[in-house]
């Protein structure tokens, strides 16, 4: 078979590169994976960690509000289209891949102008800005909510779930003990606070450690940044800025998650059973869209939901506790979620596409 092109975009967070991830890894030998994303994002840290080829672009953050850097990004975002633009052209990609996040605008503008196809994937209940401009230039939208397919074109939307990295299935939970230096028989905690970290639930945890390590031994993956020197050797307690190859062993060992309502995330704790309590961002620090994911998941009985600003100690304290009661009940919920994901959907429909140039 002759070998194609294609190009993956996404980034400004984790949950815009993940899927990606899951998606390309699971493509068949006959594709050249290459990857569009920002000079300095996360994106390109976490790409690199691959084999896939890193093209960076100039890149302008959408902003809903006023403000006079808008004017300068758009300026970014002008740039970024034609160096896309130029990377399309060298590339030949059959097809784009968008996962959403600021730098995929200049990206699907530049595919839509040389007549490239764009596939789509939304991972939240409600399309960001990107994907609400992206998505009139697409031919094809995946969702992860059944929810969020009444925000798109109904004749080119799917509904596929969420795609999740394989590798996650595949962890060892002794091995994720021995890396972490857990040796007692008490439950683990995983707490994460998104992949840009939680500075809030960072400092409510800390406050509360010595409580919470009498029941529980705690993962924290706190942010870049965000480590606290102080309780480097709290016993029962490690902390990590994020974590890349010993994820899948730190969470097949972990028994409860505390998590901020980053979709990726939460498909992911669903995907492997693990009961969780998600403290969305609020609407002051976000468009809302974890909010939803977080009371779409609590509707569904797969985990609680404390909201921020009812977060003090004594509250998310008393929150733990219930979630380990109620983890039993949690699981059955979640066993009745089917145990396939995005990937294999969403491959099969980039295989099956005839529209190449
Ligand atoms: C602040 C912000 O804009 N958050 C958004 C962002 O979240 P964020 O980037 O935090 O995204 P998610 O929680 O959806 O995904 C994070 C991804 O990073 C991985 N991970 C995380 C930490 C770590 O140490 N190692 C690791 O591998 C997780 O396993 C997951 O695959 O994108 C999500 C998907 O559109 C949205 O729902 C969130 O609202």
């Amino acid at each position: 078979m002759n070998s194609k092109n294609i190009v993956f975009t996404g980034g400004g967070s984790a949950g815009h590169v993940t899927p990606n991830i899951a998606i390309m890894e699971a493509l068949g030998k006959h594709w050249n994976v290459h990857y569009i994303g920002s000079f300095n994002g996360i994106e390109k840290e976490i790409i690199e960690r691959t084999s896939i080829p890193y093209n960076g672009i100039s890149s302008g953050k959408l902003r809903r509000y006023m403000s006079k850097e808008n004017v300068l990004d758009i300026g970014r975002v002008v740039k970024g289209f034609w160096q896309a633009r130029r990377l399309l052209k060298k590339i030949k990609p059959k097809l784009v891949f968008s996962k959403g996040g600021f730098v995929t605008v200049p990206v699907v503008l530049a595919a839509k102008s040389l007549g490239i196809p764009v596939y789509l994937h939304e991972s939240d209940m409600t399309p960001g800005l990107a994907n609400r401009i992206a998505m009139r230039f697409s031919k094809k939208i995946f969702t992860s909510f059944e929810e969020a397919a009444s925000h798109f074109p109904k004749e080119k939307t799917t509904v596929v779930g969420s795609p999740v990295r394989k590798l996650l299935f595949e962890g060892n939970a002794s091995k994720g003990k021995r890396f972490l230096g857990f040796e007692k028989k008490l439950p683990i905690l995983t707490i994460m606070g998104g992949s840009l970290g939680a500075k809030r639930i960072n400092e409510e945890v800390r406050g509360l450690l010595p409580a919470l390590t009498k029941q529980f031994q705690i993962v924290h993956i706190c942010g870049k940044g965000q480590i606290d020197r102080t309780y480097l050797s709290h016993p029962g307690y490690r902390q990590f800025e994020y974590i890349s190859e010993e994820l899948p062993d730190i969470l097949a060992a972990t028994n409860l998650v505390l998590t901020r309502g980053g979709s990726n995330s939460i498909f992911e704790f669903l995907s492997l059973r693990i009961p969780m309590l998600i403290i969305p961002l609020t609407l002051s620090q976000s468009r809302g869209d974890q909010i939803l994911n977080a009371i779409s998941f609590r509707d569904k009985g797969y985990s609680l939901m404390l909201e921020e600003e009812n977060l003090t100690q004594e509250v998310l304290l008393g929150h733990i506790i219930e979630l380990r009661e109620k983890s039993e009940q949690m699981k059955k919920a979640m066993a009745a979620f089917p145990a396939s994901n995005g990937v294999a959907s969403i491959v099969e429909a980039i295989e099956k596409t005839r529209y190449y140039k």
